[in-house]
């Protein structure tokens, strides 16, 4: 099984999470909580209570996770198409892929990958959703103090599978948008790369920020539910579960709340993904 698919895949997706974070920081606030007017508001009040380290809130943990997560996606994702096409990364710019073909590693890369990015996720959501100043001294603990305390006090609190909360959501979030992921950064190379060639980087960095924006683009609306449900384990429960929580939100909020972080989400979408898929591309490329 070839591995530099899952290497590149690791060092490219912590580039494009450091990035990504401070956005992603802004989105979860505004999915979850209700105090900030749009984002513009939800940063300037992020940096003046919590400075700028408000936006890194729960950065370490992904980061080490991410190297697990998107390996498993663009190793999966990779060898999956060599399983259904029989040709290896080598050939397939010689003999491409269908589409269809694509988008079922695409799918399958993204059912794996979720299940490892589940916890980390979680994790990454509880910190971030923690809005108690670090830098004003007197000012009260936050509940979890960092990635392991908030692991341990999940498992005390909730149980094993606590740990797993809105991991169904997740699942049902990543897998048919990964297929489009991968799909669209396809399909864009191909359109503006001659027959037989190599994309040029250009062509990739745009490539894979639209695949980012698409992936997202669809992927919100569940996205907003999973970012629910991961917060719904603290105090009270609020939804019974996942279709509970569609239905409530959706009557007291309307529609939009499907829509809510899209903005944000295209607009790390872009940056991250570029970067992702442009240094994925050049480590495969640079290994031979
Ligand atoms: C499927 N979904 C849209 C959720 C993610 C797709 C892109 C993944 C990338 N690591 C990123 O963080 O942007």
């Amino acid at each position: 099984m070839p591995v530099e698919e899952f290497m590149a895949g690791w060092i490219s997706g912590a580039l494009g999470l450091v990035l990504g974070h401070p956005f992603d920081t802004v989105k979860v606030r505004l999915q979850t909580q209700t105090s900030y007017r749009g984002i513009m508001d939800c940063m300037v009040k992020i940096y003046r209570h919590e400075s700028l380290l408000g936006f890194f809130k729960g950065m370490s943990f992904p980061l080490a996770s991410v190297a697990v997560v998107n390996s498993v996606l663009f190793g999966v994702y990779s060898n999956t198409l060599l399983a259904l096409t029989a040709t290896s990364r080598q050939e397939r710019r010689a003999q491409p892929p269908s589409y269809t073909h694509v988008f079922i590693a695409g799918c399958t890369g993204g059912v794996l990958q979720s299940y490892c990015l589940a916890p980390f996720d979680l994790i990454k959501v509880r910190l971030q959703n923690q809005t108690e100043s670090r830098v004003q001294p007197g000012s009260p603990r936050p509940r979890y103090q960092g990635p392991v305390h908030c692991a341990a006090t999940i498992f005390r609190e909730e149980g094993p599978r606590g740990l797993f909360r809105g991991s169904w959501a997740l699942m049902l979030r990543d897998t048919p948008t990964l297929g489009i992921y991968f799909v669209t950064y396809e399909r864009l190379c191909r359109q503006y790369t001659p027959d037989g060639q190599t994309p040029s980087s250009a062509t990739v960095l745009v490539a894979g920020g639209f695949a980012g924006i698409a992936s997202w683009v669809t992927a919100t609306p569940l996205d907003v539910i999973k970012s629910r449900m991961q917060m719904d384990g603290l105090g009270r429960r609020a939804y019974q579960g996942l279709l509970d929580c569609m239905v409530s939100s959706f009557r007291q909020e309307g529609l939009g709340v499907f829509f809510r972080g899209l903005t944000i989400n295209s607009a790390r979408a872009f940056p991250v993904n570029a970067v992702t898929f442009l240094s994925y591309e050049y480590f495969l490329h640079s290994w031979g």
